[in-house]
C-alpha cells in the first residue's frame, strides 16, 4: 500500500517541559526534537537540570508543565513501566547492578524484567524464556568472557558495560544514558564510546555527559543546558566553535 510509506515521526519531542521543586525551577520550558537514530548529548554544568530532564522523559518524575511524545505518541502521563514497554530505557548515575550476582544473572534479571511477570522467576528454569539471551547480550557489551564473574568483581568500566547490556535487554527505541563515562579511565571511556558507536541506528540515544571532548566525538547533535534552560543547540563542530560555551560552561569540566 502506498500509504504504508508513512512520514517518519520524530523519536522524541519535548515541548515546554518544566519541573519545579518549590521555588526552584530545575527545568524551565525546555523544548527538544530528536530524530530517529540520532545520537544526542545533553551538556551542562552541575545543577543545569540534565538529570531532571531525563527523569521526566523516563517517567521517574512528573513534569510541572509540558509534554513528551515518543514516536508520535504522547507519553507525558504514562508510568515508567509503561514507558519501558513503549521502548524507553535509561541508566542512572548510580549503578543499579546487583553486586552479588554474576554478569549472566544480572543480564538474565534484566531480560526477565523485560519479558515476563516478576514472580515468573519461580518458574522451572527450563521453562523460563530467553535464558540463552544472556550470551549475545554480554557479547554486545564486551563481557562475553566475564559471564560467570560476580558483578562485584568487575572493574568500574566493566560495570558500566554491564549496565549498558542490562538496558539493551529491553530492545529500547530510546536509550537515555546518564553520564555513562563518569569515573572511567581514558582506555575504559574509549572502549565504552566505541560500544555506543556500534549500537544499531534503529536505536535513538541521548546521553548526559560532563566531558565536552567525549560528547563531541560521540554524537550527531548537542543540546546545552544552563540553569534549567536550553542555552544552545548545534552540531559538535558548532558547539566546539562556540567560545562562550567552551569558556563559561564546559572548560572547567573538561578533563
Ligand atoms: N528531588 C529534588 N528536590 C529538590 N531539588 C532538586 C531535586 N532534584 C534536583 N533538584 C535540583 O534541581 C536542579 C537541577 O538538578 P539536576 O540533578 O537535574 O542537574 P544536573 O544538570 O543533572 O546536575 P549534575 O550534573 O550535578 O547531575 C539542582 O539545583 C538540584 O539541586
Amino acid at each position: 500500500m502506498a500509504d504504508a510509506a508513512v512520514k517518519q515521526e520524530e523519536a522524541l519531542v519535548v515541548e515546554g517541559l518544566t519541573r519545579r521543586f518549590g521555588a526552584l525551577v530545575a527545568v524551565d520550558g525546555v523544548s527538544l526534537r530528536v530524530a530517529p537514530g540520532e545520537r544526542r548529548a545533553v551538556l551542562g554544568a552541575n545543577g543545569a537540570g540534565k538529570t531532571t530532564l531525563f527523569n521526566m522523559i523516563a517517567g521517574d518524575l512528573p513534569p510541572s508543565e509540558g509534554h513528551i511524545s515518543l514516536f508520535g505518541r504522547d507519553i507525558t502521563r504514562l508510568s515508567p513501566q509503561k514507558r519501558v514497554l513503549e521502548g524507553v530505557r535509561r541508566t542512572y548515575q548510580k549503578s543499579l547492578v546487583f553486586g552479588g550476582l554474576s554478569v549472566r544473572d544480572n543480564l538474565y534479571v534484566a531480560i526477565r524484567g523485560a519479558t515476563g511477570p516478576r514472580l515468573a522467576i519461580w518458574r522451572r528454569v527450563e521453562t523460563q524464556p530467553d535464558r540463552d539471551g544472556t550470551g549475545p547480550l554480554a557479547e554486545r557489551v564486551g563481557l562475553a568472557d566475564r559471564l560467570d564473574a560476580p558483578a562485584s568483581e568487575l572493574s568500574h568500566g566493566e560495570q558500566r558495560q554491564l549496565e549498558l547490556g542490562m538496558a539493551l535487554a529491553h530492545t529500547p527505541r530510546l536509550l537515555l544514558l546518564d553520564e555513562p563515562a563518569a569515573g572511567l579511565s581514558t582506555r575504559e571511556r574509549e572502549s565504552l564510546m566505541a560500544m555506543l558507536a556500534d549500537l544499531p541506528r534503529d536505536l535513538t540515544l541521548i546521553l548526559i555527559e560532563h566531558d565536552l571532548d567525549i560528547a563531541l566525538k560521540a554524537v550527531d547533535f548537542v543540546t546545552v543546558m544552563h540553569n534549567g534552560r536550553l542555552l544552545a543547540e548545534g552540531t559538535p563542530d558548532e558547539i566546539a566553535a562556540n567560545q562562550d560555551i567552551q569558556d563559561i560552561y564546559m572548560g572547567k569540566h573538561g578533563q
